[in-house]
């Protein structure tokens, strides 16, 4: 009988949205507020670990779990030779270069061997700065890069930004992008290939709760005499579906499947064109 193990991350920021994309993926966890290190999901065959995220990509690569959630700084600083499944969309953000703001240095080219360099990230950044030739002294912390600077134990930082508060707060300013790192699905190349049929059903239910979260659904009752109207206006997936509704009037339902950006635009178009009881509903996966 095929199983797998699935890691995802115990804590931190992507530990709930983790969670939560299982869940809209229909593979909910049994016994999530035990935080054992295994739980079971609503399919039999599909168990989660609880891991760290930094530790998920070393326990794909050997194989001890079949699949993993994590981001692609920590994929690359660890060296994992991972298959990449599926960019989640969430936890965006970058590995940089940073110098303190009133530093004359402006650009990898004014970076000479002389100077130090904090990071959590030690092996990309080795890697970044062999690439040009530099080969800095490098001081691994395990958190706070930021204050490395001021309290003397480096001239430079690498370390990830997102929204650029960090950096400003702490007075520092980006030189140059090492890495541009998000959230994703991996999996063990090996075991992928003896079970690629259950791999490749978790990733496509994934994969659908990300295409169903820009897409919504619309309904609407149609008289038959405005119908051409309605069809006018009306973008859509494959369709609209239309069926004929039971009364007086000569009066058709339709549907289809819009982008959430069209919705304010599209059902202001449809009123004109004659629809009425417009429904907009979320919906929950596209497989
Ligand atoms: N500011 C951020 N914005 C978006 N993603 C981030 C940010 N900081 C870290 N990440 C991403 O979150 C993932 C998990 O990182 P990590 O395990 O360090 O979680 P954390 O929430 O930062 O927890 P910790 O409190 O232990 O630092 C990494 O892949 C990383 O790229
Ligand atoms: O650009 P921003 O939106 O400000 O985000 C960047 C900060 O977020 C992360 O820190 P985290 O909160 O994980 O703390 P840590 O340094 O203890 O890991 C990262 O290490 C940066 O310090
Ligand atoms: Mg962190």
């Amino acid at each position: 009988m095929m199983k797998i193990k699935i890691a995802i991350p115990s804590k931190g920021r992507i530990s709930e949205p983790s969670i939560n994309i299982l869940e809209k993926a229909g593979l909910g966890l049994i016994d999530k507020n035990n935080r054992r290190l295994i739980s079971k999901t609503y399919n039999k065959d599909i168990e989660v670990m609880f891991a760290r995220a930094s530790d998920i990509p070393g326990f794909v690569h050997d194989g001890v779990v079949d699949m993993g959630i994590t981001g692609v700084d920590l994929i690359e600083e660890s060296e994992s030779d991972v298959l990449e499944l599926l960019d989640l969309r969430f936890g965006q953000t970058k590995l940089v270069i940073a110098a303190p703001d009133e530093s004359n240095i402006n650009s990898i080219n004014d970076i000479t061997t002389d100077l130090t360099i904090a990071s959590e990230f030690p092996t990309l950044t080795k890697k970044y700065l062999k690439k040009h030739d530099l080969d800095l002294k490098i001081v691994k912390l395990s958190g706070s890069t930021e204050a490395a600077p001021f309290i003397g134990v480096a001239d430079l930082i690498s370390d990830l930004t997102s929204t650029g508060t960090t950096l400003k707060m702490n007075h520092l300013k980006i030189i140059d992008t090492i890495l541009e790192s998000s959230i994703v699905l991996i999996t063990n190349k090996e075991n992928y290939e003896k079970k690629k049929i259950l791999i490749d059903a978790v990733n496509t239910s994934i994969k659908g709760v990300l295409d169903a979260e820009r897409k919504k659904l619309i309904m609407m009752n149609v008289k038959e005499k405005d119908l051409n109207k309605v069809k006018d206006v009306m973008p859509s997936m494959a369709g609209p579906t239309i069926s004929e509704v039971l009364s007086k009037e000569k009066t058709v339902a339709v549907q289809a499947v819009i982008n959430e950006d069209e919705v304010f635009e599209l059902v202001n178009d449809l009123r004109t064109a004659g629809a009425k009881d417009i429904l907009v509903v979320p919906i929950e996966r596209i497989i």
